[in-house]
């Protein structure tokens, strides 16, 4: 039986999965150099919305797998970050703040919450993630959060280059990204903590790297899927309509 890696080492090996890190798509480093048009940046607020609203629910499913009050705990922040409660005093909701970055980059709310710009890739990849997340253990789902050992500077990066680069977006709208460089950290050192106590045989911690690549495969195939159609102006059907003819979620 092989060994298993040392604490050490697993953490490197998933810290390692940054270079797969949707930070390095294209659409994004477009974002980042100043290239993408109004409508592209309008496009990815729009599909990202839909997934800055499933991360609470699929942190709900996280703790209704969960049997362990302390985890409960804990981790029930992160549901309060994204819908806003009153203990956060200030800070604005993540959702709230979404929507206001939404507004602040020419998109009326309306249009945002109506999920009229969501992309069917985008809403299936955001989709896997939650249904993932309500089949697997709380500890594999925990795991399947350690992207955002790398948000913290892709948030940054967006702080850093778009003032400079798109003068006609109202830096006001930034709130969001300002606000998630503190909280992805304290999340990150919580799931790494429950990621490296489980995860504790060579063949679980081949299992851990394989659901964060799982998330990265998530995050990258969002970005096709804008890339299709913002970049290539390949949108669903554009073979046949220029009506964004989508469905906008089925509620069963
Ligand atoms: O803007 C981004 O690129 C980005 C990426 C990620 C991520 O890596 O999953 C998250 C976020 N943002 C984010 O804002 C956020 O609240 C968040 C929660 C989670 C998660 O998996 O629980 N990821 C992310």
């Amino acid at each position: 039986m092989q060994a298993p890696m040392t604490r050490e080492a697993f953490e490197a090996a998933l810290k390692d999965k940054g270079r797969l890190y949707h930070i390095h798509h294209p659409f994004h480093q477009a974002m980042y150099q100043g290239k993408c048009t109004p409508e592209q940046i309008q496009g990815w607020v729009a599909n990202r919305y839909y997934y800055q609203i499933n991360i609470p629910m699929k942190d709900a499913a996280i703790m209704a797998n969960c049997p362990d009050i302390h985890t409960r705990r804990q981790w029930i922040q992160r549901i309060l970050d994204h819908d806003g409660h009153e203990s956060l005093g200030e800070t604005l909701g993540g959702i709230e703040a979404w929507l206001a970055l939404g507004e602040a980059v020419g998109l009326s709310r309306e249009e945002i919450i109506d999920q009229r710009h969501v992309l069917p890739g985008v809403r299936f990849a955001v989709d896997a993630y939650v249904n993932f997340a309500r089949r697997a253990s709380w500890q594999q789902a925990a795991c399947s959060s350690l992207t955002e050992l790398f948000a913290p500077e892709i948030h940054q990066s967006r702080l850093d280059t778009w003032p400079q680069h798109y003068t006609w977006i109202d830096q006001a709208g930034l709130t969001y990204f300002r606000q998630r460089l503190s909280q992805a950290r304290r999340d990150v050192n919580h799931g790494l903590e429950v990621t490296l106590d489980f995860f504790d045989t060579a063949e679980k911690q081949q299992q851990a790297l394989e659901i964060l690549q799982f998330k990265l495969d998530i995050l990258w195939s969002m970005l096709d899927a804008m890339s299709m159609a913002y970049e290539y102006k390949r949108p669903p059907f554009h073979t046949v309509t220029d009506e964004q003819v989508y469905h906008r979620g089925l509620q069963l």
